[in-house]
């Protein structure tokens, strides 16, 4: 599992730790760490040119620029040409002076040019166009969203070829990870981002993850050392605020049946789904869930739509009975008024049973509609929509229009907001898919494991049917969501194999991906 801290508990951490260190020494094995990665990459052939490496380091005035300073210092001992462009006044960090560090970088060679005068403008911009890598040490976790026009011309300037490596994280990026910045372009995209032993939400939340690049996190002894007396982390009492479950947590959460297991123990899933306009959508959901390895599956839906599932999936079982959990909603037609044929109706009808009973339930694309139901409802209960569902939802909840933008632009406030009102957990769809609990106190999980080829129509389908067979298995519906959620992106991406893939292989994969993760 990797964990992620709010920002001001990573300052409480770190104010502890260096309560017991000698001044600067943070920064120092910060700015150290730094220097060897990006020694490292300049090592790999891919990212230079011929000759002598050229690194350009970009420092702002916090001790985020402090870092990427001393950085700079560092790497002008070896055989690299350092150029730095500063902006404000740098500072040195935990005390120095901030002189210390910009002198430490000229006496050690480096060529350190002042951003906020105008005359060194073009100078930077030449410095730039030669660079094999670009240090972005302007905004770490001080920094509001967003770049000044100042740092936002240094930025334009860096050549697309250049290995970009943010320092904590890429500068005009929001740190908690909550939101875009209003201009997408004033921000740093990086290649690979390099932070201090935690994680911080702006790693991992959907809003920022894409400019973040490669996570590498350089240890610069905040955690437990396993010596005894406990880390700053631990002595801190600090509780993650974002989770995101890893490969190895699949053995340690999934349902695996043993010698006492049956049919009816290992859990029934209930699916409510598809309709004579979507019949397939019924389907991959069914396949979903066969995937994952149910105890037994109902599917209940029009007599044209059960021929069709049964085509695909004669185990299933059509008449009604007991479930442990339901999955409704992929592929309804409700319709509306006076067009609502009796199919409709029936599947209205029993979507609103599934909702009233005491079972767990999956609440997908067009039962989303059916929110009303909701209240009272003390069962646990898995909302699964995507940005322009949580839109529409969420409309229909605050009695207000909401954007699909507005999601997509502040996704985890809109489905903690959608949670809260509900009650229910939300599972938010996209290339970073959030799981929110309703309880604000339980850490946000957030996946991203799959290749973007797996948006196309019906992936979702088979994702709610996936993870109806854990909340069956018994799983609470944050762990059914994030681990569905992640067995499902590492089934996309075996479809996938780097290129196209079709749903009916992704649902396929589902049981191998099962297979493999289980077998690490
Ligand atoms: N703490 C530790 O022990 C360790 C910390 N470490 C490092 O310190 C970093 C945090 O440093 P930090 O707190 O100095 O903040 P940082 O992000 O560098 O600068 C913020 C400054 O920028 C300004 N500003 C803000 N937004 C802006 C904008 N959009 N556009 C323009 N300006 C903007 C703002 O000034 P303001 O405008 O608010 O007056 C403020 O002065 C952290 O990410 C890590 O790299 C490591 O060494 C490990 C040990
Ligand atoms: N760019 C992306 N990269 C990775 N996964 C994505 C991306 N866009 C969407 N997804 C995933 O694809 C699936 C799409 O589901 P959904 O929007 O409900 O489609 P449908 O309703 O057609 O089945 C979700 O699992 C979502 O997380
Ligand atoms: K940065």
């Amino acid at each position: 599992m990797i964990e992620a801290y709010a920002v001001a508990d990573v300052r409480a951490v770190e104010d502890l730790a260096r309560a017991d260190l000698p001044e600067g020494e943070l920064m120092q094995r910060a700015s150290r760490g730094l220097a060897e990665v990006v020694l490292a990459r300049l090592a790999d052939a891919g990212h230079r040119r011929t000759g002598e490496p050229r690194v350009v380091v970009l420092a702002g005035r916090g001790d985020n620029g402090g870092d990427a300073l001393w950085a700079a210092a560092h790497l002008a001992h070896s055989e690299v040409a350092v150029g730095v462009v500063t902006l404000g006044r740098p500072a040195a960090g935990d005390g120095d002076d901030a002189d210390t560090a910009r002198a430490a970088a000229l006496e050690a060679g480096a060529v350190v040019l002042d951003g906020d005068d105008r005359a060194a403008g073009e100078q930077a911009t030449a410095l730039l166009a030669e660079a094999d890598l670009v240090v972005d040490g302007l905004l770490g976790i001080g920094g509001r969203p967003g770049l000044r026009d100042d740092a936002r011309r240094l930025v334009d300037a860096v050549p697309d070829d250049a290995w970009v490596l943010a320092v904590d994280l890429p500068s005009g990026a929001d740190p908690a990870g909550e939101s875009l910045p209003d201009d997408l372009a004033a921000q740093v995209i990086a290649d690979e981002t390099v932070t201090f032993s935690l994680v911080k939400p702006v790693h991992l939340l959907p809003a920022t993850e894409a400019a973040v690049g490669r996570l590498t996190v350089v240890d610069i002894g905040l955690e437990d050392d396993g010596a005894g007396e406990g880390g700053a982390l631990q002595r801190s009492g600090a509780r993650p605020v974002v989770e995101r479950l890893t490969y190895d947590d699949v053995r340690g959460l999934w349902p695996v049946p043993d010698a006492h297991s049956d049919k009816y123990s290992r859990g029934v899933v209930g699916v409510v789904a598809g309709s004579v306009q979507y019949p397939g959508a019924a389907v991959l959901s069914v396949l979903g869930a066969l995937g994952a390895g149910p105890g037994m599956i109902r599917y209940l839906g029009p007599s044209d739509v059960q021929w069709l599932v049964h085509q695909r999936a004669p185990e299933v079982v059509t008449a009604a009975g007991r479930v442990q959990a339901w999955v409704i909603g992929s592929g309804f037609d409700l319709g509306s008024g006076e067009s609502v044929g009796a199919d409709a109706l029936a599947q209205r009808e029993r979507a609103h049973e599934a909702l009233a009973s005491d079972l767990p339930v999956l609440v997908d694309a067009g039962a989303l509609e059916l929110v009303d139901r909701l209240s009272g409802r003390d069962a646990p209960t898995l909302l699964t929509p995507h940005a322009g569902e949580l839109a529409r939802l969420l409309s229909t909840l605050r009695g207000e229009d909401v954007d699909r933008r507005a999601v997509e632009a502040a996704p985890l406030a809109h489905a903690r907001d959608a949670a809260r009102r509900t009650g229910a957990t939300v599972l938010l769809k996209g290339s970073t898919t959030l799981v929110v609990d309703p309880d604000d106190g339980v850490p946000v999980r957030a996946q991203r494991d799959a290749p973007a080829w797996v948006a196309t129509a019906g992936a979702g389908d088979v994702l709610g049917g996936l993870c109806g067979t854990l909340l069956a298995a018994g799983l609470a519906p944050r762990d059914a969501g994030s681990l569905g959620a992640l067995v499902h992106g590492v089934a996309a991406d075996r479809a996938s194999a780097g290129g196209p893939l079709r749903i009916l292989d992704l649902a396929a994969e589902v049981g191998p991906a099962v297979r493999s993760l289980l077998s690490r």
